[in-house]
């Protein structure tokens, strides 16, 4: 990655959970401190980004915004709609690349609210980002060019995978899988530290011992090149073993079952987002 692809200036919108993420993503990777604007409404948050990055911080969105070429939308989506208002005039003034990775919310209603001369590219990171294991969908609009998304792409690169995706209709199925999936693995390791403490581990050693296995089949997934899960899945069970009675137990409690409803209801909520 080089420094050249990052936009001259970046803004961020919103400076919570995911910009936070995204801005240390962005200064390990070369980004200068003092080419990043966020505005948040709170004054601690503000104070401990400044601390913490070397950004400049605002109250307001657009005090921001007038500052960089590229924005990122980094707010709730709730409030998405009066954020974008509130930009109007900024838009109209800087013709910006725009980034927003607000769950749910289409580019329409993006364009709708900025209102003309914003060049638009919906993404949906995840919390990873932080240590720079991301994993985060993008759509660029028509009217975004190859530099643009090059940049828009090197913004979130920097947090790490990037998958472009061809309809924006799939971007709630990306959120589904990837933006929300963080918090299945964290549940899983919830349920399996509890479980094993159940079993009578202490309960200190029962979150050692789960959190290192997820951590591992993680790196063994990502490391092998000559196996997929269920390949990877196979090569712990051993014939009529202890892995495969829990297989067979998760099987016949339909885990799958489990997960794909899951990820349903999380690609319906977003599509319940977009409608506001
Ligand atoms: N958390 C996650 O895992 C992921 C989140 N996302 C998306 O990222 C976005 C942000 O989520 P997240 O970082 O978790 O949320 P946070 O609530 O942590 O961050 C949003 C920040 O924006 C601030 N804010 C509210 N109104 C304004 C405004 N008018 N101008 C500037 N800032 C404002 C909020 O302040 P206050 O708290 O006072 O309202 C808050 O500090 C959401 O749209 C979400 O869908 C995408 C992928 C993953
Ligand atoms: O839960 C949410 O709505 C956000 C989007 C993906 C992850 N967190």
């Amino acid at each position: 990655m080089t420094d050249t692809a990052f936009p001259a200036s970046l803004a961020f919108i919103g400076g919570g959970n995911m910009a936070r993420s995204l801005i240390g993503g962005l200064l390990k990777n070369g980004m200068p401190g003092d080419r990043i604007h966020v505005a948040d409404p709170n004054e601690s948050t503000r104070a401990a980004l400044a601390t913490d990055f070397g950004v400049h911080t605002h109250a307001t969105a657009a005090d921001a915004a007038l500052q960089a070429e590229c924005w990122l939308l980094a707010v709730k989506p709730q409030v998405m709609d009066s954020v974008c208002d509130s930009l109007r005039d900024a838009v109209a003034q800087r013709q910006p690349l725009v980034i927003s990775i607000a769950a749910g919310i289409p580019l329409q209603r993006l364009r709708q609210h900025l209102g003309e001369g914003a060049a638009i590219v919906r993404t949906m990171p995840n919390t990873p980002a932080l240590i720079g294991l991301g994993a985060t969908g993008m759509f660029a609009a028509d009217d975004v060019s190859a530099s643009q998304r090059a940049q828009a792409q090197a913004v979130m690169q920097s947090a790490g995978l990037v998958e472009w995706i061809a309809d924006e209709s799939l971007m709630d199925a990306v959120t589904a899988v990837s933006g929300s999936g963080p918090a299945y693995v964290f549940l899983l390791a919830e349920a399996m530290a509890d479980a094993a403490q159940s079993l009578g581990l202490p309960r200190e050693t029962a979150i050692a011992l789960a959190n290192q296995t997820l951590l591992g089949a993680a790196h063994l997934l990502s490391e092998s090149t000559d196996a997929d899960a269920a390949t990877l899945r196979q090569r712990v069970t051993s014939p009529n073993g202890t892995t495969q009675a829990a297989i067979e137990s998760f099987e016949r409690d339909a885990f799958r079952d489990i997960v794909q409803r899951a990820l349903t209801a999380a690609r319906d909520r977003g599509i319940e987002l977009a409608a506001g």
